[in-house]
């Protein structure tokens, strides 16, 4: 962190390591590997397997013994893809293989269909390059029995769901997924967007909250609850069986932001509130026993930015992530930034080239410019100026990338 004026707001380092202290991943419960895609493991997986269970070809061709390169040959039989020929080479014989087919048992080599000319029974070299062992694929050179393949901790992906099969295992322990609440809250919040009228705006914040999280939660959606203390705590009440509880709006210091004071009446013990960070100042994080609760500000910028700094790394610290926030990639300015004020500050950028371009409309209820950024630049309390091809730390959003 660069140096800064001092700053009465907690810093958005010790906010979020504030957030996880303590944090324990939910209990475990077994689900077969392919339901388990984007679950964390909460044991190692142990390879029963060999992968490759023998040495096996890797492309099409025949099999010859190794000591025996310069044919001809005379073709026994064939071993495919799960049909194997069960007898050694006698000298001057070779075998007919297809990719992933077992080789005979001994030391063999392939000879390439491309480099081979058959008459018959009748094999003979039809190129420079003969039978080469390079074509095999060793017994075990992916993993062996008995190794461990998957880490207790770790994401399953799609690669890692194929590679718990090929190892030999049809179901795991993973974590929980956290159950969650959306609150949506706002006297002037309309449920229906099409009807909303001048004095309203449509609640858009759950939605966005919900479809954020949507992989690592089960969500349910709450509201839009009025700015009635009374009407906040039956929300609270309502979200009490949830193993975390998200508001967005009515954080700020106005006379109808509610969240904290509810919070307070409905005796939840306030960690923090009001951070230093912009977009996204008065976030505040609170718990009642077991239960972790996030008040988000109600502007859409806010609502998201604070989502993916806290809500996010908070649902996957519960899931069983060990490394639950977001990393940056640093990547040069498209174009200058402004310096920056008392609070770190995160900008919506676009992809641009090799990259990234500041987005300039820097408004936190400006929802068209937040749904063009498929990234946020980071820049610390106190920064100077930027010029363009300055070094950024960027962070790619929940999308990919792909806004
Ligand atoms: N005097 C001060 N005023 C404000 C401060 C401050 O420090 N002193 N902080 C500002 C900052 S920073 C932010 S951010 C906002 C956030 O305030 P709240 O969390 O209390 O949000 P609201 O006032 O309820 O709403 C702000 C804005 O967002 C809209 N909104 C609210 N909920 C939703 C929803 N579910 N979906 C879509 N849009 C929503 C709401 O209508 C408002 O337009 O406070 C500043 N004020
Ligand atoms: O910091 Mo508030 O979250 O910008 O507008």
């Amino acid at each position: 962190m660069s140096a800064s004026a001092p700053s009465p707001l907690l810093a958005l380092d010790e906010a979020q390591a504030r957030l996880i202290a303590g944090v324990a991943p939910l209990p475990a419960e077994p689900l077969a590997l392919v339901d388990a895609c984007d679950r964390w493991l909460a044991q190692d997986v142990i390879a029963g397997r060999t992968q490759p269970a023998a040495d096996l070809s890797a492309m099409d061709g025949y099999a010859t013994r190794a000591d025996d390169q310069a044919g001809p040959w005379r073709v026994v039989g064939e071993s495919a893809a799960g049909h194997p020929w069960p007898d050694a080479l006698a000298p001057g014989t070779a075998v007919r293989l297809s990719t992933g087919a077992l080789m005979p048992p001994g030391d063999g080599a392939v000879l390439l269909q491309e480099n081979a000319l058959r008459d018959g029974d009748l094999l003979a070299l039809a190129g420079a390059d003969g039978p080469t062992p390079r074509h095999i694929r060793r017994k075990g050179f992916d993993f062996a029995a008995g190794d461990t393949v998957l880490a207790a901790g770790t994401r399953l992906s799609p690669a890692r769901i194929a590679l718990g099969l090929m190892s030999g295992t049809s179901g795991v322990l993973v974590h929980r997924h956290p159950r969650l609440a959306i609150i949506d809250s706002g006297d002037e919040l309309a449920a229906d967007p099409a009807a909303a009228l001048p004095h309203q705006i449509p609640a858009s914040n759950g939605a966005m909250l919900a479809a954020m999280t949507a992989p690592l939660a089960e969500a349910v959606r709450l509201g839009p609850v009025p700015d009635r203390l009374d009407a906040l705590i039956n929300a609270f009440e309502a979200a009490a069986g949830c193993d975390v509880i998200v508001t967005s709006g009515g954080a700020s210091v106005g006379d109808h932001d509610l969240v904290r004071p509810a919070l307070e009446a409905w005796s939840a013990q306030i960690d923090f509130w009001r951070i230093a960070l912009r977009p996204g100042k008065p976030l505040l994080v609170a718990s009642k026993g077991d239960r972790h609760i996030l008040g988000l500000p109600g502007n859409p910028v806010s609502s998201h930015v604070t989502a993916t700094l806290f809500l996010l790394p908070l649902l996957r610290a519960l899931a069983g992530s060990r490394q639950p926030f977001p990393l940056p990639v640093m990547l040069p300015l498209a174009d200058p930034l402004p310096a920056v004020g008392n609070r770190t500050e995160f900008f919506r950028a676009r992809r641009h080239g090799s990259g990234i371009a500041p987005i300039s409309e820097r408004d936190s209820s400006a929802l068209r410019a937040l749904s063009q950024a498929d990234a946020l630049i980071r820049r610390e309390a106190g920064s100077p100026p930027a010029e363009k091809g300055t070094p950024v730390p960027v962070y790619w959003l929940e999308n990919g990338g792909n806004a």
